[in-house]
């Protein structure tokens, strides 16, 4: 069923095996322009922007996710179940929920916590807490520590809510869960990594920290976030 209601390529070897995959179209974008060669775009429906192309001789795609669970929900599942995609790496920004994560520090999520319904509306699936491909995770590990990148691997919370009436729950939800950071679509994409038998990681840069205050700027989460790109890039195949 080509092409989906999302994605406009009608041929499925237009797309990588390995998409690396950010919340914001320009983000995706700017991987494209800057890292890859041979690009060729393969989707702008709703500007939600993909490219594929090759990185140091390797075949890669980017394309983003749009923000939120519902939107990853949709773009990974139909990249994964009717594209032939086997890996979806998450790159996105997030939230601090400590100090001991600065600003543009790279962190991997071993797996991902959320009060979301999403994993138990979409496949039944009842905790509260899913884990990232292992082997995924091990090769980023590596590609990190060959760039000579420090990398937080650690869990992460994913919320349906980015403005919370109430600002400091993030503190409990630190101490009882031991999430580290905030973002919006691991969840998902790691539970249908799950269910159509694929593979999925993330890796983020903190962008602002809810325990400090500190925050960076709208452009610098589109552009300056190239350590965690060039890990990811490296899973070119
Ligand atoms: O920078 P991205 O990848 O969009 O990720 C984070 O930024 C958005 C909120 O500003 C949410 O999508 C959140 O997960
Ligand atoms: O979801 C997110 C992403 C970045 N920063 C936040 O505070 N929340």
């Amino acid at each position: 069923m080509l092409p989906t209601p999302h994605i406009e390529s009608k041929n499925k070897d237009e797309i990588a095996k390995t998409v690396l995959m950010p919340g914001d179209p320009l983000r995706a974008k700017f991987i494209a322009d800057t890292f890859l060669e041979d690009v060729k775009q393969f989707n702008k429906v709703r500007n939600v922007l993909g490219y594929t192309g090759t990185y140091k001789g390797k075949r890669i795609s980017v394309m983003a996710s749009g923000m939120g669970m519902p939107s990853i929900g949709i773009y990974s599942y139909e990249l994964y179940k009717f594209y032939g995609v086997e890996n979806i790496i998450r790159i996105g920004s997030c939230g601090g929920y400590t100090p001991d994560v600065k600003l543009y520090d790279v962190i991997l999520a071993k797996d991902a916590w959320s009060e979301s319904s999403f994993a138990k509306v979409q496949g039944g699936y009842d905790s509260d807490v899913i884990e990232g491909t292992p082997a995924l995770n091990e090769q980023l590990k590596k590609y990190a520590e060959e760039l000579n990148i420090p990398m937080h691997i650690e869990r992460i919370h994913s919320s349906d809510v980015f403005y919370r009436e109430n600002f400091g729950e993030y503190k409990e939800i630190y101490d009882k869960h031991g999430c580290v950071a905030v973002e919006m679509e691991a969840f998902a994409l790691f539970h249908n990594a799950k269910v159509t038998g694929k593979k999925a990681a993330c890796i983020l840069t903190v962008s602002d920290n809810l325990a400090t205050k500190e925050e960076t700027t709208s452009e610098e989460r589109q552009n300056a976030f190239t350590n965690m790109m060039k890990i990811a890039l490296e899973m070119a195949e």
